[in-house]
């Protein structure tokens, strides 16, 4: 372990932000797979870059770590007091905000139920992009507003929040993303908290700002009107919460925060992760024929539109899934704090109030784990042997573990095949401009979710 102000400050400040985890992967190959950086003055950070120390940071010391690092930000319109992502794992709030999500989103049931939400989303983005055949298009501009339709419908059941065949702006869309950006700007109230009620930066007063139009469009649109109208049998989420609240086990404004955490959590991750999979088959033609040519001979020609019981034939598809997860895992650094006595981490006593980030960017790419970390081969997800995220291995864990374990990971698990596969099936893809595989620039940018630094563009072609 190493302790260095001068680190801690190039990683988390100026122009290093948007390549925070890489910068932490190349320190960890210097200092480590347990580096800690920060120094008496300001708050000290333990960076975990390696399976064997994400196992001993998410298993073997799950309760001492199981609050999330909390930044400044976050306290913002006092967002962290009702907030599923940042409040306390010991929090009854936090306990019930799980079982809504475990009950109503993804168990096996509800999975069930909401199936032909997706399906029928799915049916449309591929149709959408059949409809511009032989036209450029953003691909992310697609999926984002697919999966909001998603999200909307199963929380909502309203599915028609962005008009795929509409390009520009979006609120809901352009929200989400201002919040991701705002909250990534390096804070000097994060490293030395003291400051925190000074908001020197003005952090806080910028994500106060936008939370604030989110929380008005989550109101207005969605939760207002309903509780208005008195109705109760929707059979979605909105139901259930609105139940709660009637029995005064939720208040108004737990509720819209609840909303506006899942929004947040749940729809870039999705939306980016099918992103980094094309951008990765665009880049690999071969492997892009092969897992066009299995969608080909498992579903046949005939078929009009790809539905989840076809998933299960598709073992390439979901090798290209799980290795772009590897190498993209769209929440790069996992922010946790220690929050008892006890916990240690490579033999070092960790302090309460320490923040420990998991760099499962740096974790996916372990050389001793992964032979040729940084190429793109979806064939090492094959076989008996194959990872998964539910594994006991902690060298794939990109929905986390231990008791903060993403709990959209079941929706996600379905959604995401289901999309790639959906925007695959009968439509042949190109690069536009005259740009080359290898011009597909597959560099990232840190903001809190790990975006394409270039927007990708390519040109969808029916097959129909
Ligand atoms: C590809 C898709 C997704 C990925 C890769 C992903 C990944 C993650 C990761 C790494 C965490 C942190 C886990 C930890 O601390 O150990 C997380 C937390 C979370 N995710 Fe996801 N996620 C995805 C989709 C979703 C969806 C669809 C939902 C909505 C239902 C969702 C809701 C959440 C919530 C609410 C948390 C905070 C949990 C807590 O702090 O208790 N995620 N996710």
């Amino acid at each position: 372990m190493e302790f260095s102000t001068l680190l801690y400050a190039l990683a988390f400040a100026g122009p290093f932000i948007r390549t925070r985890h890489r910068v932490l992967a190349r320190l960890a190959e210097e200092y480590g797979p347990i580096a800690s950086f920060g120094t008496s003055t300001t708050r000290v950070l333990i960076v975990v870059s390696s399976p064997a120390a994400a196992r001993e940071a998410l298993a073997e010391n799950d309760a001492g770590l199981a609050d999330r690092f909390m930044p400044d930000s976050a306290r913002a319109l006092s967002h962290n007091s009702g907030s599923p992502l940042f409040l306390p794992s010991s929090d009854p709030l936090w306990k019930q905000y799980r079982v809504i999500i475990n009950g109503h989103i993804t168990s096996g049931r509800s999975l069930e139920l909401s199936r032909h939400v997706r399906e029928r989303h799915a049916r449309q983005l591929a149709e959408h992009l059949k409809a511009s055949s032989g036209r450029p298009v953003t691909v992310g501009v697609h999926m984002l507003g697919t999966v909001l339709n998603v999200v909307s419908s199963i929380l909502f059941s309203r599915d028609d929040v962005v008009d795929l065949g509409v390009q520009g702006a979006h609120v809901l869309k352009d929200l989400l993303v201002e919040l991701t950006a705002v909250s990534t700007k390096s804070n000097i109230s994060d490293a030395l908290p003291f400051l925190a009620p000074l908001d020197l930066f003005g952090l806080r007063r910028s994500f106060s700002k936008c939370l604030a139009r989110l929380y008005k469009f989550l109101d207005e649109e969605f939760i207002e009107p309903r509780l208005a109208s008195g109705e109760t049998h929707h059979g979605d989420v909105l139901d259930v919460v609105l139940a709660q609240y009637a029995k005064s086990q939720l208040t108004r404004s737990d509720i819209t925060k609840f909303f506006t955490d899942i929004f947040i959590a749940g729809s870039e991750s999705s939306s980016l992760t099918v992103q980094w999979a094309m951008a990765q088959l665009l880049r690999h033609p071969d492997k892009m024929k092969k897992v066009q040519g299995e969608l080909t001979v498992k579903l046949g020609t005939k078929k009009d539109s790809v539905e989840e019981s076809d998933l299960d034939k598709l073992p390439y598809l979901h090798a290209v899934v799980k290795e772009t997860m590897r190498l993209h895992p769209v929440a790069p650094l996992v922010p946790r704090v220690a929050i008892s006595d006890g916990v240690s981490l490579g033999g070092f006593s960790v302090p309460v109030g320490t923040g420990v980030a998991i760099n499962l960017w740096a974790v996916g790419r372990d050389p001793a784990s992964w032979p040729r970390p940084e190429e793109f081969v979806p064939e090492r997800f094959l076989g008996d042997q194959a990872l998964d995220f539910r594994g006991s291995d902690f060298a794939f864990k990109p929905f986390g573990a231990g008791r903060r374990v993403c709990p959209g990971m079941g929706l996600a698990a379905r959604f995401v095949p289901l999309l790639l596969a959906s925007t695959l099936h009968k439509i042949k893809w190109s690069l536009p401009d005259g740009m080359a595989p290898q011009d597909v620039d597959l560099m990232d940018n840190y903001r809190t979710v790990l975006d394409l630094a270039t927007p990708l563009r390519a040109v969808p072609l029916s097959t129909d």
